[in-house]
Order: structure tokens, then C-alpha cells, then sequence
């Protein structure tokens, strides 16, 4: 019998939850695009969401963030409940994400661009704002020093006067972290944060997520690289058509026919997914 195989360990009870997703779905038309998902992260921790194409990750985060909403489930990011609020109102629980498809305001440098992420956590008033008071100039020149380290911290090398979309891709990826770093996130969605980039470029990008990780922050990322999910993540949820298809270590995960399956394919998607639904439910069958 085939059975969803979580690996217990993951979650320590009594563990603080940075992220706690529990039964979310998401249907698009007749798509269940996400089925009864629940995906628990602990502060702290590097958390991947695996899975082939379609398989519904970047739905989560999309959840996760609020720019789609659930039709059923829960979502909490450090004990609020934030299943229905408005995406600004996530990103001030202190979520932050980036994009798949890289998304770069055309016409800015790289500095105007990391600044125009920490606008979302100013503190002065819209009319301090116009009339451009000594508590505006003081907010603005912080901004522009954090985002000048932000930058520095995450390995942008073209000047931070370049057209954010004259980069490289790798920079411009690292750009967006800076960006969303500039939210002062606890919690930090990435969506491929690796895409398009070569080996050496990866492995930069793993150190900066342990850099992330060791100053406090949580990290979920959709990852492909597999070699990097083994190396960085601490533990990773595999999703197939929209179902949770096995959670727990990397490597663990990684070795389970289930998931090999579901990346190379053998079976039906259709055919395993029932097969896993009944051993869910606890009952036998092939
Ligand atoms: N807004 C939408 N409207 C209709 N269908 C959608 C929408 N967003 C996603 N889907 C569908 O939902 C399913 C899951 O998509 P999703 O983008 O979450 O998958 P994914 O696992 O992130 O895939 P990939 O690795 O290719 O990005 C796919 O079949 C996709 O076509």
C-alpha cells in the first residue's frame, strides 16, 4: 500500500510556528490546484515546497501572501490568523516574497528600487511626506543606508546607480531579495530564487538564505534545484497535483518512489494520488 509519508520528526511539539498552513485548497474552475494542504514551518527553519510543474507551490505562496484567496484552510504566521486579510496588511505580519518571474519597476536604479521596498515600513505621515519635513529627509536617508546594506548583503555586484533591469539575471534576482528584505520580513517567501542561475550563483544564494536564516528569519522556498534543497533546506514538502505527496528531510523525501515518481513519472498522476488519498483515509487498495 502506498502511504503519504511524513516524517514525524519535522515538527517538535511545542515548536513555535513561524508559518502554520493547515487543510488549504484552492480550486481554479474544475482545478483543485491545492487540496487539503497543511505545511507546518517552525521559526527559524529553511523550509522547502517541491513538486513538478502544476503542482500547485506557487498557489501556496500566493495564499500565504494574500494575493489569492483560499477557499478553505487556514493560515497563521506567528499565531494570527492572516487565511483572509489583505496582502499589505501579510506583509506588515511580516511577510515577504519574491516573485517567479522576476518583477522589477522599469525605469528605477537598484537603490530606488530596494528603498521603494522599505517604503512599505515607513513610519512618517503622507503630509510629512509632501511637504518633505526633517523627519521625511531623516526617514528617506535611513532608507537609502539600509538599502545600500541590504544591497552589500546580498552580493549585488553592478552599482546600486544601474537600471535594475539592465542586471544580470542573478543580480536582478538578488535585487529582489534586497527588495524584499527591505520590508524587514520575520517570515521570507522565495519563488525559484535560483532560476537561471549557474551552480557557483546557487550556492551564493544558499549561503545568503543560512546568513537569513542565522539572523533570525524564517525562509520557505520553491526550489528546483535539488542539489541545493539537499544542502540548504531543513525540511521540504513535495506536493503533486495539488496534494501533499510526502514532508520531512530533504534526502528522506528525495528517496521516496512516491516522489521519484511524481518527477519522472511512471504511474498516472491520477492513478497515484487516488492510490495516496485511500492510504490517507487508512484504507487498503492499489
Ligand atoms: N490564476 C489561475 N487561474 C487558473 N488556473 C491557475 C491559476 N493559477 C494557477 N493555476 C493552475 O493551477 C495549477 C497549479 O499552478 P501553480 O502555479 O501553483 O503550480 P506550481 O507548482 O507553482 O508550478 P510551476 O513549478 O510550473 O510554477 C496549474 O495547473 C496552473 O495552471
Amino acid at each position: 500500500m502506498t502511504q503519504l509519508l511524513p516524517d514525524r520528526d519535522t515538527v517538535e511539539p511545542g515548536t513555535e510556528l513561524a508559518v502554520d498552513i493547515v487543510g488549504l485548497t484552492k480550486a481554479f474552475g474544475g482545478l483543485r490546484a491545492v487540496d487539503d494542504v497543511t505545511i507546518r514551518v517552525p521559526r527559524g527553519r529553511i523550509h522547502g515546497i517541491l513538486g513538478p510543474n502544476g503542482a500547485g507551490k506557487t498557489t501556496v505562496l500566493n495564499m500565504v501572501s494574500g494575493f489569492i484567496q483560499a477557499d478553505a484552510g487556514r493560515i497563521e504566521v506567528f499565531g494570527a490568523d492572516v487565511t483572509r486579510m489583505q496582502p499589505f496588511r501579510i506583509a506588515r505580519q511580516g511577510v515577504g516574497r519574491t516573485y517567479q518571474n522576476i518583477r522589477l519597476f522599469p525605469g528605477l536604479t537598484v537603490l530606488e528600487t530596494v528603498v521603494a521596498g522599505a517604503y512599505m515600513q515607513r513610519s512618517s505621515t503622507i503630509a510629512g511626506a509632501i511637504l518633505f519635513s526633517p523627519g521625511e529627509r531623516r526617514e528617506r536617508r535611513e532608507m537609502r543606508e539600509r538599502a545600500t546594506e541590504l544591497l552589500d548583503k546580498v552580493g549585488v555586484r553592478a552599482g546600486s546607480s544601474a537600471l535594475a533591469e539592465t542586471l544580470s539575471y542573478g543580480d536582478q534576482r538578488r535585487v529582489e531579495i534586497a527588495r524584499a528584505l527591505a520590508t524587514n520580513p520575520r517570515v521570507l517567501l522565495l519563488d525559484e530564487p535560483t532560476a537561471g542561475m549557474n551552480d557557483a550563483e546557487s550556492e551564493e544564494v544558499g549561503r545568503l538564505l543560512l546568513d537569513l536564516r542565522d539572523l533570525g528569519l524564517t525562509l520557505i522556498l520553491i526550489e528546483h534545484n535539488m542539489r541545493l534543497v539537499e544542502e540548504f533546506c531543513e525540511s521540504v514538502s513535495v506536493m503533486n497535483s495539488g496534494a501533499l505527496l510526502a514532508e520531512g528531510a530533504p534526502t528522506w523525501c528525495l528517496e521516496q518512489d512516491d516522489v521519484k515518481e511524481a518527477y519522472f513519472g511512471k504511474r498516472s498522476d491520477a492513478a497515484r494520488i487516488a492510490t495516496l488519498r485511500r492510504a490517507r483515509r487508512g484504507e487498503s487498495g492499489t
